[in-house]
């Protein structure tokens, strides 16, 4: 329920200094633009025609005025043509400058994109266990943006910002070296003043972001239980807590908005004050004939970009910093190592037989290291066999099928399918023999069709056809005024329990894998529907070898072997007969529980 709205993370690593290293780093995401490099190129022509045409222009403001001072070489047409180009070249620079760094960065964060989301789904469950959806939702989303707006805007501001600064002061001063050194005794008082004010600045800000993650958070977790919410009818109670959240954030960014203005008031009136301060100065030059009205022009007006540079780039480097860190947690996924690997493992013999085999197995949840869930696991599946697994909630059934499923690995034993240990086998190969049926269907969106042929992409209409009848889905679908194509999932026509387990057996029918799990649905269905899925569970489990989580002991009567587990130890085995007859039995106690249970539900 305490999941984090994405987007809106905070995230700590963005106060990271830049330094060396992590710079090095974040550089390494770059080679998604290497493919690109020909087009980033002639951005960068762009931006350099850019930005000498827009530096130009200062220049030919202080011809117009050295024009009317009478002092200057060219008329008034010549340069006012010649402002004229400038613009004209402005435009076109410009546009070739956006169009094609967008050309780029779009691409870019397209394969940037891509590879991520490859990387994140071909990654063990272990890595999902340890991460939350929303952060690697955030990863895809707001990461990914921040690194495509430095590529679109921040590199191209920064090599603009950097370019203004080497320029404008060599031409200020070749204007002037005297005016410049008075200029320049002013900026140490206004870069102390941005770094002291910045830090508090960035603070608040964090602290406004942080409170309005929090408000989000009520959002999303009151939606995410909309019927839990209006069960007990709490809508204003949630109001309530949403606007207390909201107070805080207003509360925070107000506190940060007085920082921030401020600075901005005191900046302003430094810039000014230095700009009247300069303009002094120059005046009494130019009175004393040291410097022509032209060039105090020229002067002030490159002085005020200059300023707008500098100022622009506390801000750069902000984005810098971001930027750094959200390339840092990028390349931590892509770094991390895949578990689907073409040309790993040894391919499994076929036609596999589905004989399973556990040894000694121990383990433990990665993130759970000290509780022992399963404790020296032993059991063997003939070829076609049927098993269950049984035992009170928690007790392992469900690991015990992770583990064969290799969601995990085993702390101490192995597991053998055909007499191989399957830790070697190549693990695509490996699962392409093992279907589930889940305990919670869940459908993606998209037709029915899609969902079944999800058990064997490329199936053709007839094969999708026939694993619906014999799933007994058939007729239930053909009651649909789009058959086939309905479409279901979050959007689409909502199917019931017991529908959805049937597209679940038709996907796995279609899948024909040698190993069946089935993890039954603990919620149990009308005597019809559990007829149907029940005929439809035996065709499917008809020669393949199954494992069923089983917790509706009735449905397993027949099977060649139950195992009882209890806290991780298998505590009995045999068939249902035999297991009957041990009067102080689990299992017994267990049937016994179930049927009393029954009997009160009559
Ligand atoms: N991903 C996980 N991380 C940490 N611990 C887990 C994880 N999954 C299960 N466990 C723990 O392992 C133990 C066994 O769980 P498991 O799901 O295998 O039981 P089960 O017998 O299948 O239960 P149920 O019948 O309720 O599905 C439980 O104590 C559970 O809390």
């Amino acid at each position: 329920m305490a999941k984090r709205s994405f987007g809106e993370e905070p995230s700590p690593e963005d106060k990271k200094k830049v330094n060396r290293e992590g710079l090095n780093k974040a550089l390494r995401i770059f080679r998604f633009v290497k493919p690109y490099r020909g087009l980033f190129l002639i951005g960068l022509v762009f931006l350099a025609l850019s930005q000498v045409t827009m530096m130009s222009f200062p220049l030919l403001i202080r011809e117009i005025v050295a024009v009317l001072e009478k002092k200057s070489q060219f008329t008034l047409n010549h340069v006012l043509m010649a402002l004229f180009a400038v613009l004209i070249g402005q435009a076109l620079f410009s546009f070739g400058r956006i169009y094609y760094f967008t050309r780029v960065s779009e691409r870019t964060m397209a394969d940037v994109r891509r590879s991520l989301y490859s990387k994140i789904v071909t990654l063990p469950i272990r890595f999902f266990e340890q991460r939350r959806v929303g952060e690697l939702m955030s990863r895809m989303t707001s990461d990914v943006t921040q690194l495509q707006d430095v590529l679109t805007i921040t590199l191209a501001e920064l090599l603009r910002g950097v370019a203004t600064l080497v320029i404008g002061t060599v031409v200020i001063v070749t204007i002037s070296w005297k005016l410049t050194l008075f200029m320049l005794a002013t900026f140490p008082v206004l870069v102390v003043a941005a770094m002291i004010f910045g830090r508090y600045i960035r603070k608040m800000s964090k602290a406004a972001q942080d409170e309005l993650a929090g408000a989000n958070i009520v959002v999303e977790e009151t939606l995410q239980s909309i019927q839990i919410v209006k069960a007990f009818t709490n809508e204003n109670l949630e109001i309530n807590r949403y606007t207390s959240a909201l107070d805080r954030v207003v509360k925070t960014a107000l506190k940060a908005s007085m920082f921030r203005g401020t600075f901005v008031s005191f900046i302003i009136f430094a810039l000014f004050g230095g700009i009247i301060g300069v303009v002094w100065y120059g005046a009494s030059l130019v009175q004393s004939g040291e410097m022509i009205m032209a060039d105090l022009f020229g002067f002030v007006l490159y002085t005020a970009f200059i300023g707008g540079s500098v100022g622009g780039l506390g801000d750069m480097y902000a984005q810098v910093q971001k930027t750094v860190g959200a390339s840092e947690r990028i390349l931590e996924i892509l770094d991390e190592t895949s578990e689907v690997q073409p040309g790993v493992g040894e391919a499994i013999a076929t036609p596999v037989e589905g004989e399973i085999s556990f040894r000694n197995i121990r383990f433990s949840y990665p993130s759970r290291p000290d509780v022992q869930v399963l404790k020296d696991i032993s059991l063997q599946v003939r070829k076609g066999e049927k098993i269950a697994l049984v035992g009170y909630s928690g007790a392992g059934k469900s690991t015990i099928v992770q583990l064969l499923m290799r969601y995990h690995t085993p702390q101490g034993g192995h597991i053998f399918v055909d007499g191989k240990d399957i830790a070697g086998f190549n693990i695509t190969d490996y699962r392409k023999h093992i279907a589930v049926v889940p305990q919670e269907v869940m459908l993606f969106g998209g037709t029915i069709r899609e969902n079944i042929a999800y058990g064997r992409p490329g199936a053709t209409t007839a094969e999708i056809e026939e694993a619906a009848r014999k799933a007994n889905a058939y007729q239930f679908i053909l009651s649909f005024p789009e058959g086939f194509e309905t479409v279901v999932g979050e959007r689409g026509v909502k199917l019931s329990g017991g529908q959805r387990q049937r597209i679940a057996i038709a996907r796995a029918i279609l899948k024909d894998p040698a190993i069946l799990i089935l993890d039954e649905a603990t919620s149990s269905l009308d005597a019809e529907s559990e007829k149907l899925v029940q005929e439809a569970l035996d065709g499917l489990m008809e020669n393949r070898t199954t494992i069923i989580i089983a917790h509706r002991l009735a449905t397993i009567r027949n099977v060649d072997q139950i195992y009882v587990l209890q806290q991780g130890e298998i505590v009995e085995q045999g068939t249902h007969e035999e297991l009957s007859l041990l009067e102080a039995g689990l299992y017994s106690g267990l049937v016994k529980l179930q049927f009393e249970n029954a009997l009160n539900l009559e």
